[in-house]
């Protein structure tokens, strides 16, 4: 192929699969050769926010999808597939069966270099027409980055099709009609790209390529570490599958429990944050699962959380400035702890409170934690510890292997008390603990320090008598540390400050302002329904329901 010949560019973002994917779909359609390509941007790579544990996902996804189209060029029978990919067939029935026998698949070629530098060394080899990818809601890097490569394509005459990514609607002025379409959106046809059609550019792989790709991996990249959830549009499919026909069961009794939310949530976090999973793939199994094995109130809890997914990256896509600024203005006057150590006892999981403890280094060591504890944990540091919500939260992105900026900085600054909106909740993670860890399981698993202490102290150990430290050869501040606030004290503080603060006019405004920009309107019908009903089915509330009362 010489520079003349016109190709297109599929560049996977967050978007790490070959199924219901409309720009590869799109791409393959305009009749062109495809060239697929990822990178991994030093200047991404290094924003605070990511960590070890999103790259390896990454590469074991690239991984995934280069496994697959390996496995479609050679043209393997379905029958011959082995049980890693026996769900394969289920999507490429007909390329596996030999259908796609004049186009090469090819592969997705991995670059360890910026965006913009590979496009402009690409041109001078090929003559790039068009560029497809999904939109992203992202960090401000990859925003400069995007407006980089829109400049870039405007100058070089390339055309960039973005598809939209899941729900979330991009120049949207506020939330009415949303809702609707959103349902739109998750009820519409998949768009599975025809594979068997793709004519795909081969690079020259010891050539041009080795010359361009950028220097090599870290090769921890590539040692899949058993403790985190791996990456991969297969272990996607493998996790829905049981989840939508088994684990379901399990929900509600687990959702708020850090020991049995590991097997009874879905867990799909990372394969929807990646994109190794569409929202509507998800969405949609689960409405045939529904009618298939039951558990209709199970489902509807889990379809409304897939559309708060949504909800919240609308809100980043809308304000994204959240990333470093309070979304109530409000706040900016309000003065703050900065107190190093809390911090340091926070982050590292050595507050003394042994749910805090336990949450931060299970989250450390395993790259999860359930809903109600991330809201505890980012509810210790702001309002307990009074902290500034910013070093919290990008040490928060780097542990979590689903980082989603759009989720992860609306929920911070929501359950920091920065909007202004919600209602402001103070966890108190000894409650906690009492309520979803009785036996002091999880916490013994985790704090290892507290494996000698009886259930009857596990929740608040500094209350066990020194004869009993003695007896049981545990002794507070020594072999563990001592809370370092007062609960009952640093509570009532946090609730009095944050609603004093609301009372400022910049704060009243911001209000009004945020509640017309994010909030979903409620309809005649919605006001009418039942509140339990209402959150399940059609939130118009930002509050998870699992949070609703004083905690
Ligand atoms: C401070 C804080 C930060 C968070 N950061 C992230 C993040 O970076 N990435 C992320 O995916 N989630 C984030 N969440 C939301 C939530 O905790 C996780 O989505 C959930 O725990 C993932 O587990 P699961 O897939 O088993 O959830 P399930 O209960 O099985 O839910 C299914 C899917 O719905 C979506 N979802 C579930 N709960 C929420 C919620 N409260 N808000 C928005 N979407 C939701 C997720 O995509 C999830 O995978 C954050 C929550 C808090 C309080």
């Amino acid at each position: 192929m010489d520079n003349s010949t016109p190709i297109s560019i599929l560049w996977f973002k967050r978007d790490l699969r070959l199924r219901d994917h409309a720009p590869l779909q799109a791409a393959i359609a305009a009749g062109r050769p495809v060239l697929m390509l990822c990178c991994f941007e030093p200047s991404v790579m290094a924003d605070p926010n990511y960590d070890l544990r999103h790259w390896r996902f990454v590469h074991e996804s690239l991984a995934d999808l280069n496994r697959q189209l390996t496995r479609l060029s050679e043209q393997k029978p379905a029958e011959n597939q082995d049980s890693d990919h026996e769900w394969l067939p289920f999507v490429f029935a007909d390329a596996a069966a030999g259908n796609g026998a004049e186009h090469q698949p090819g592969r997705v070629w991995v670059f360890h270099r910026e965006v913009i530098d590979v496009l402009t060394e690409l041109a001078q080899q090929y003559r790039i027409e068009a560029i497809f990818s999904h939109e992203e809601t992202g960090l401000k890097v990859t925003y400069d980055r995007d407006k980089a490569v829109a400049a870039w394509c405007r100058t070089q005459g390339v055309t960039w099709h973005e598809y939209q990514c899941n729900g979330v609607i991009r120049r949207l002025k506020d939330r009415e009609g949303w809702p609707a379409l959103w349902q739109k959106t998750m009820r519409s046809d998949q768009q599975h790209p025809a594979i068997d059609q793709l004519d795909s550019v081969s690079l020259d792989a010891d050539g041009w390529f080795a010359a361009h790709r950028g220097p090599d991996l870290p090769a921890e990249f590539g040692l899949p570490d058993s403790r985190f959830q791996p990456g991969g549009e297969a272990n996607a499919h493998r996790y829905l599958q049981s989840w939508v026909t088994e684990r379901i069961a399990l929900y509600g009794a687990s959702i708020s429990k850090p020991l049995e939310s590991r097997k009874g949530c879905s867990r799909l976090s990372p394969y929807i944050a990646w994109g190794c999973l569409s929202i509507r793939q998800v969405f949609q199994a689960q409405l045939v699962a529904k009618e298939a094995v039951g558990f209709k109130g199970q489902f509807a809890a889990f379809a409304s959380r897939l559309r708060w997914h949504c909800h919240f990256i609308q809100k980043f896509e809308t304000e994204d400035r959240m990333e470093f600024e309070n979304v109530n203005r409000g706040f900016d006057s309000i003065e703050k702890n900065n107190d190093p150590a809390a911090y340091k006892a926070w982050a590292t999981g050595h507050t003394g409170f042994p749910m805090v403890d336990a949450c931060m280094r299970c989250l450390m060591a395993t790259g999860y934690i359930n809903f109600r504890m991330r809201a505890m944990l980012m509810s210790f540091l702001t309002h307990h510890l009074f902290q500034h919500w910013k070093e919290g939260a990008v040490h928060l992105s780097t542990l979590f292997t689903d980082f989603e900026p759009g989720i992860h900085y609306a929920q911070t600054q929501m359950q920091a008390g920065m909007t202004g909106t919600n209602t402001v909740r103070v966890y108190n993670p000894v409650k906690q603990s009492h309520d979803h860890d009785p036996q002091g399981v999880f916490v013994k698993m985790w704090v290892p320090e507290l494996q000698n202490v009886p259930v009857a102290y596990i929740h608040e150990p500094w209350t066990m008598p020194l004869l009993e430290q003695d007896m049981y050869d545990f002794h507070i501040g020594y072999d563990y540390p001592a809370p370092i606030v007062d609960l009952a004290v640093t509570a009532r503080e946090a609730q009095r400050r944050l609603y004093s603060q609301r009372k400022n006019e910049v704060a009243k405004e911001e209000k009004d302002r945020i509640l017309k920009k994010h909030a979903i309107p409620r309809t005649f019908a919605d006001k009418k329904k039942p509140k339990e009903k209402l959150v399940a089915e059609t939130p118009t509330s930002d509050e998870p329901e699992e949070t609703v009362g004083v905690e």
